[in-house]
């Protein structure tokens, strides 16, 4: 235990000289303050290795020092090298642990394991290489080999750790982590396809062994129009090559068709659940989400999840297979050329890895631009008539461009990138086919290589590129789409912050609403201060107030758009979540002064929502309003088309159609905001008349008191609280606090 600390002691400061850069440091226990955490973490890393190196470097030497000493001439053949492998891995691990306090870093698990695998794996290729006249002899004490197994061990560490593995700084295993989970999650929602995806996977494998066999027998057949073999098999080659390729094209066909028609059933589904998951959720969501965002997640999100993760898969499973088929091929063609091909693989990879890292952040970047223009768009073409009306087209315009140019900057640094990306994946290829085309010669003049060889090669070495560039692309391309696919997950993942649905749905509602000390914000904003009112059932209550006061939050609070965050609505008695849903929005109904109606016809806009409601109750509720003759006299009466948001009708005849639309559900309680304020006098008269039959409990909001002479109770509100409360003439007669605070609004009454 006291060597243990001891050596732990020594190892400290060795270590804490190397971090200080060779500085004069004194005391080992208190270490000096490194900079930055993460600087300080890669620097401890790369000294933890440094130390791993210099540790296995005095056990190599010890070894042969002690067999020089002993004077054994070999060290047990290859089974004594990898037992002094084993050794030394059980030494080094040790070594790490007591380094790094017990925390080794992967990175140094992976060093240590190719400093103890390196030469065991080298020397039983060497013993495996050796031919009968020249047996294998084990291995001798050579300064290079025992620099170049500790020096490629590093090398193949670094490029991982840099190149590979990630971005080298900041990616850590909890996000490559959710990277793989998020992939994983995807292909879960393949789960109903799995028969067209066996099929799908199955031609893809036929139509890969189809299309690796291709230049085998195209360089076959080439060997054979130079002679060099019998005229007799040459149509035999030439029917196999047209066969091989007739199979290919089949095969590759069917496995397109089937993946493209599993990628349409896998957006259909995802869109469905990602739609009805936005439509449960409650108001709130919709005012912190613009629609823009949210119909860009609907639309372009979900279709790039699905074609990612889909093509992705084929298209990596298709370049793993070929690939791994062609590398047999063409390592029998010729292993020296193959060895030249496959070096070109890991530094195509650390490019790629890097392009890869700037690409996704590039790609984020872009599609919220995106959102954003199509949200701006979205905003000013529906609001043309605004815009128009205040000649704001050179605002939106503007508004507009200045969103264009942060897409084009975000756009150009992107096509930097990929520019210099391509420049340098290219240089790289370059430089590797010239030392290939030299090596060919060498090979050609030793006759160790036919030229219909070299053809099939060639012929092999470009598509084994392509593939591997695939799926190095399929690999940056998923990297990329990772930010989507969270995005559209964290929507599906959301729970509403609504309440629990109940379940009352009593066949008698009397309608009588009671607010409790009810509080409410809007995230920050304070809108209604413990207001506490009652509206009695068949009588109509008044809510006024100036701008800004709380009325329309009051109504949103009954309709149950937002829950209040103190106090309680009840419904004769009951807080209005415990009605079953479908129940309460038919028997609490609003009329608002701008109803929105969907493009459709009127009978849809009034039968919205309800699926036992025939033509004749239709008919029967708009003739009770005095609406039946217009309606008769349109076009196609009620399946007229009433064009987008009702664009085709009158002000008035929308709010005549939002009335009927609330009637025609035989509603309890009546909310009407400025809902007849469009309608004249005769239809205003008959759509009152309508809706104070059977009892009903009715809420009109109102600015102003003369507009509610009728009401049988006004409530005052302002600021958010009630202020006043009585009758029309009671609150005319008062001298009040209302009269005082509102005087202008009084005298104008009065008059
Ligand atoms: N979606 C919202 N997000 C944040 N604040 C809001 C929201 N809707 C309303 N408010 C704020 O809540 C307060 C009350 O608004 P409310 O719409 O209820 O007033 P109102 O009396 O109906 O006004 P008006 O008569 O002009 O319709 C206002 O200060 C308003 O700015």
């Amino acid at each position: 235990m006291k060597v243990k600390v001891k050596v732990k002691r020594v190892l400290q400061t060795l270590k804490l000289a190397v971090l200080c850069g060779g500085e004069r440091y004194t005391d080992p226990i208190e270490p000096p303050a490194f900079s930055p955490p993460t600087e300080g973490k890669m620097t401890d890393v790369a000294a933890s290795g440094f130390f791993v190196l210099v540790f296995d470097a005095v056990l190599g030497s010890s070894m042969w020092t002690g067999l020089l000493l002993l004077d054994c001439s070999s060290c047990g053949g290859l089974e004594g090298v990898w037992a002094f492998g084993a050794v030394k891995w059980v030494f080094l691990h040790v070594f790490t642990s007591v380094l790094t306090d017990g925390k080794p870093q992967p990175v140094l698990h992976r060093l240590v394991a190719l400093l103890c695998l390196l030469p065991p794996v080298f020397e039983s290729g060497r013993f495996l290489k050796a031919s009968p006249s020249e047996p294998y002899s084990g291995p001798s004490p050579n300064l290079s080999m025992l620099l170049l197994g500790p020096m490629a061990s590093s090398l193949a560490c670094l490029i991982w750790e840099k190149g590979l593995s990630g971005n080298g700084k900041t990616k850590t295993d909890s996000v490559k982590l959710d990277t793989s989970g998020l992939l994983m999650r995807t292909l879960k929602y393949f789960k109903p396809d799995t028969l067209y995806l066996i099929a799908a996977f199955s031609f893809l494998i036929l139509g890969v062994i189809c299309d690796t066999f291709i230049p085998l027998y195209q360089g076959k057949v080439i060997d054979m129009l130079s002679g060099k073999v019998l005229e007799a098999g040459f149509g035999y080659a030439l029917g196999e090559l047209v066969l091989i390729s007739l199979g290919s094209a089949l095969f590759s066909g069917m496995r397109g068709g089937i993946f493209m028609c599993t990628l349409a059933r896998l957006n259909k589904r995802l869109k469905h659940l990602l739609f009805h998951t936005l439509l449960k959720q409650e108001v709130q969501f919709f005012d912190d989400n613009n629609p823009g965002r949210l119909s860009s997640r609907l639309h372009s999100d979900v279709d790039r999840m699905g074609r990612t993760v889909a093509l992705n898969a084929n298209a990596v499973v298709r370049s793993t297979v070929k690939t791994f088929l062609m590398l047999v091929v063409m390592l029998r063609l010729s292993w020296e050329l193959t060895v030249l091909t496959c070096i070109e693989m890991p530094l195509l990879a650390v490019v790629q890895n890097k392009y890869s890292t700037l690409y996704k952040e590039l790609k984020e970047q872009i599609q919220d631009c995106q959102a954003q223009n199509a949200d701006l768009a979205s905003q000013t073409v529906s609001g043309i008539q605004t815009v128009r009306s205040f000649k704001a087209e050179k605002d939106e315009i503007r508004r507009y461009q200045e969103a264009l140019k942060q897409m084009r900057v975000v756009k150009r640094r992107s096509g930097i990138y990929s520019s210099v990306f391509l420049l340098v994946r290219r240089l790289v290829s370059l430089g590797i086919k010239i030392l290939m085309l030299f090596q060919a010669r060498t090979l050609i003049s030793s006759g160790k290589l036919s030229i219909g060889s070299l053809v099939s090669f060639f012929l092999y070495q470009k598509p084994m590129s392509v593939n591997l560039k695939e799926i190095l692309y399929c690999y940056g391309e998923t990297v990329a789409t990772v930010g989507v696919i969270s995005k559209v997950f964290s929507y599906l993942d959301r729970t509403p912050k609504c309440k629990e649905e109940g379940d009352l749905a009593p066949d008698n509602l009397q309608g009588r609403i009671v607010f409790q000390n009810v509080t409410f914000k809007y995230q920050e904003k304070l809108a209604l201060k413990s207001v506490s009112m009652e509206l009695q059932p068949g009588k109509m209550t008044a809510l006024v107030g100036p701008s800004g006061s709380g009325k329309t939050t009051c109504v949103s609070l009954l309709k149950r758009l937002y829950e209040p965050q103190e106090g309680e609505i009840l419904l004769d008695g009951k807080p209005l979540h415990l009605y079953k849903h479908k129940y309460f929005h038919q028997k609490v109904t609003l009329v608002s002064q701008n109803p929105v109606l969907f493009s459709g016809s009127l009978r849809y806009n009034i039968e919205y929502g309800l699926q036992d409601c025939g033509i004749e109750k239709v008919k029967e509720t708009a003739n009770n309003v005095n609406a039946h003759d217009f309606i008769s006299e349109m076009e196609n009466e009620y399946n007229t088309d009433v064009g987008e948001g009702g664009g085709r009708l009158a002000g008035g005849q929308k709010q005549c159609i939002a009335v009927i639309r609330a009637l025609v559900r035989d509603p309890q309680v009546i909310i009407l905001d400025e809902a007849t304020s469009k309608l004249d006098v005769e239809a205003q008269h008959s759509v009152l008349k309508e809706i104070f039959a059977r009892g009903r409990t009715v809420l009109v909001v109102a600015h102003q008191l003369k507009t509610v002479e009728q009401a049988d109770h006004i409530i005052f509100l302002e600021n958010g609280e009630v202020v006043e409360e009585g009758t029309h003439s009671e609150l005319m007669a008062k001298k009040g606090r209302y009269y005082r605070l509102k005087e202008e609004l009084f005298s104008q009454d009065s008059q």
